[in-house]
This record gives structure tokens, C-alpha cells and sequence, in this order.
């Protein structure tokens, strides 16, 4: 049985990207494995947009005893993002007078949420992680934290994530943001101190997100015309369901917040407009991985990372019909391009 712990830890004087510094930040994570004596044995894994530290419960048979990120073997970490609702400093979290940040929440990046996980490297005493991982948000997460500095990570695995989010993106971005700043009980994001909740609007974004997740096809496959009830598509039902799973576990501002970090996500910002040099002190063992039938992030777009990734870079294309969740759901697919990678 792999030992599992929850942990915390506060860092002093935290500044952001867009220029607002934190009193205290907390940084929720937890961890699998026994971190070896020579501490040489860690690998980080970064969760998606409404992913959480529970990494062996949501990448169940990729990350886990035996599996292709073995906790047998391994120390691995997993902790929430910045902006998150799942231990870390958040919108919801309490600011400096007793209440929650609310609208005074500022504006976070990738690049913030990686500079914040090399404070907590520091803090477990890790000269180098065997790998940084990630699909999605995370694997923009996992290139981010390479680029910081890649004397601190030996592998790098960006799955079902591009190099920079594209006019495409930016859009099915915005509808999701309007969506919550629309909802009578949004509040300008201060809905928890008026007691109320902006359930509708995280719930009609997750919809419109759940589509970029899964591919047409597979919906029309799986769905056609058949009708729940009269008047009422199976599609609707299974989007409404998709909602109210969401609503009952994730913080809308947090949606915001994160929606907004993954859109205006670039590596090319404050490095250089040349993808290429841009990416220069990226880590020099790369594996790129992108789902066939992707629409959110094509394998085009994630090809383009993969080609102007340096040193060693494996692009794997994994071939599923689901789309961009495939990274969550194609699991003995992803545990063997995984597998093949670490143990390289
Ligand atoms: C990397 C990360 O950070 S992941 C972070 C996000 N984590 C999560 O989303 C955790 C929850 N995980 C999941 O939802 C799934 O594991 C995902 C995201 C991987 C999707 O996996 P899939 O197996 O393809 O699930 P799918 O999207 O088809 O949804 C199945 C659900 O829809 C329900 N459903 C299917 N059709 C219908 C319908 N017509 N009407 C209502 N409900 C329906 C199923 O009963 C099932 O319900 P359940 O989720 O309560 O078990
Ligand atoms: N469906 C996953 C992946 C999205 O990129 C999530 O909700 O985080």
C-alpha cells in the first residue's frame, strides 16, 4: 500500500506576473511513495483545469502502485494549482481582513503557478525531479516549471497541451468567462460574502467547455438523436450532468481565474516572439503527447511544441475517439507512452 500524506506549506512575499505580491500563499499537494535517501526520486505531476492533488484517484491506472508512474518507486507530488479551490491560495481563500479574496483575487499565469512550485521544490529539498508531468492545463503547467529552470527537472511530459493557446481557444475561453460574469449571483466575484452562488454560470461553462473535451464524433456515436425525455435530447441530459458534477465540487471564480491563466498561456512572453528560442532552456528530454481526436488542442497545434522543443523530443499521438479527455480516459495508452518515457 503506497503511503499518502496531505500537506501545506506557506510562502512569504509571493509576486505574480501581473504585479501583485501575496502576503502569505499556501500550496496544497499531496504526496505517494517514500522519497529515497538521496531525495533523487520525485516526480511532480500537474493537474488539469478542475483537477485537484488526488492524482491517483483522477489518473487512476496511469499514476498508482505498479502503474506506469509508480508510487512503489517513486515520490510522487501532486499539488493544486494557484488560483485553484483545492488547498491553495484562491479566490475563495481569506485575504488579510477575515474574508475571502473575492474580487480583490489577482490575475495569475501558468508561468506564476510554475514559479510557485519551484518555491515548493526548494521547500521538499529536491535538487532535480525525475520528471515534471501533465495533460491539459497541466502540461502547460509542467512546460512552464521546465522553462523556469531546467536544472531542476530531468524529463518533461506535455500531453494534450500547445506551446501557446490560439485565437480558437481564446474564444471557447470567453464564452465560459461570460457565462459566470453573467450570472445574476456572481457579484463581480464576491458572491461568497453575500452568501449566494453562481452555480448556473459555472455550470452552462462547464458545458460549453465539455464540448471541447470530447470529439463530435464520439457524442454523435454515443448520443444521436435519442431523446431523454420529451423534448429532451440523451446530449443535453449527459451535458447537464456534466454541470451538476462540476457545480458540486469546484469554485466558479477559481474556473475564472484558471480559464483565464490557460487562455492567455504562451511560453513566448517575456522570452522571445521565435517559438524556438524561445523554448531554448526548456528540459532537453521532452515527450510531447497529443489525443488524434483532439479538438480543443489538435495534435497540429501540440506538434508545433513538439517541433521546436530542444535536445531529445518523442511527439506520440494517441489514437482515441473521445477527444481531449482521451489524456484521462485512454489510460493504458498513456501509461505505455509513460512507461516507455521514464524508463528510458
Ligand atoms: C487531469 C485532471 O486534472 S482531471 C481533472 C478533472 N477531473 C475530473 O473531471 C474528475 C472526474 N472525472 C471524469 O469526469 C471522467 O473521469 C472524465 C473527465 C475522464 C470523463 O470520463 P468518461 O468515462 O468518458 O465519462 P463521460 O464524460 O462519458 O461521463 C460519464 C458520466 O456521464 C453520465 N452519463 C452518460 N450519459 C448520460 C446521459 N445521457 N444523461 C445523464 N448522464 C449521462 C454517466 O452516467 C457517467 O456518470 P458519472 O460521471 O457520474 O459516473
Ligand atoms: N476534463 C478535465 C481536463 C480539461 O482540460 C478537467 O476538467 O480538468
Amino acid at each position: 500500500m503506497t503511503t499518502q500524506s496531505t500537506s501545506v506549506e506557506r510562502i512569504l512575499g509571493f509576486g505574480t506576473d501581473s504585479g501583485h505580491t501575496f502576503g502569505t500563499v499556501e500550496i496544497a499537494y499531496e504526496t505517494f511513495g517514500t522519497l529515497n535517501a538521496d531525495r533523487s526520486n520525485a516526480i511532480l505531476i500537474e493537474h488539469a483545469l478542475t483537477g485537484d492533488t488526488r492524482v491517483t484517484e483522477w489518473w487512476a491506472g496511469v499514476v498508482g502502485p505498479g502503474e506506469a508512474v509508480d508510487t512503489d518507486k517513486y515520490f510522487v507530488v501532486c499539488a493544486n494549482s494557484l488560483g485553484g479551490c483545492s488547498g491553495t491560495t484562491g479566490p475563495q481563500s481569506t485575504y488579510d481582513d477575515g474574508l475571502a479574496y473575492g474580487s480583490r483575487f489577482p490575475r495569475v499565469s501558468i508561468r506564476d503557478m510554475a514559479r510557485l512550485e519551484h518555491n515548493l521544490t526548494q521547500i521538499l529539498g529536491i535538487d532535480s525531479w525525475v520528471a515534471v508531468i501533465g495533460g491539459s492545463m497541466g502540461g502547460a503547467r509542467a512546460l512552464e516549471f521546465a522553462l523556469l529552470d531546467n536544472r531542476k527537472v530531468r524529463k518533461c511530459a506535455v500531453i494534450a497541451a500547445p506551446a501557446f493557446c490560439e485565437a480558437d481557444q481564446i474564444a471557447w475561453a470567453m464564452m465560459q468567462e461570460r457565462a459566470i460574469e453573467l450570472d445574476a449571483d456572481y457579484y463581480s466575484g464576491d458572491y461568497s460574502a453575500v452568501g449566494r452562488f453562481p452555480g448556473h454560470g459555472l455550470g452552462l461553462a462547464r458545458q460549453i467547455a465539455h464540448l471541447t473535451y470530447r470529439n463530435d464524433a464520439d457524442l454523435n456515436e454515443r448520443f444521436s438523436r435519442r431523446l431523454r425525455s420529451e423534448d429532451y435530447y440523451e446530449v443535453s441530459s449527459y451535458l447537464d450532468h456534466q454541470a451538476k458534477k462540476l457545480t458540486a465540487r469546484f469554485d466558479p471564480h477559481s474556473y475564472l481565474v484558471l480559464t483565464r491563466a490557460l487562455r492567455d498561456h504562451d511560453v513566448r512572453r517575456g522570452r522571445s516572439s521565435d517559438l524556438t528560442v524561445a523554448l531554448a532552456d526548456a528540459c532537453t528530454d521532452n515527450l510531447v503527447v497529443s489525443v488524434s481526436s483532439d479538438r480543443l488542442f489538435p495534435p497540429e497545434q501540440v506538434g508545433i511544441l513538439a517541433e521546436a522543443l530542444p535536445g531529445r523530443v518523442r511527439h506520440n499521438v494517441i489514437d482515441s475517439p473521445v477527444g481531449h479527455d482521451g489524456f484521462l480516459t485512454e489510460t493504458e495508452k498513456i501509461s505505455a507512452v509513460l512507461a516507455d518515457f521514464l524508463n528510458d
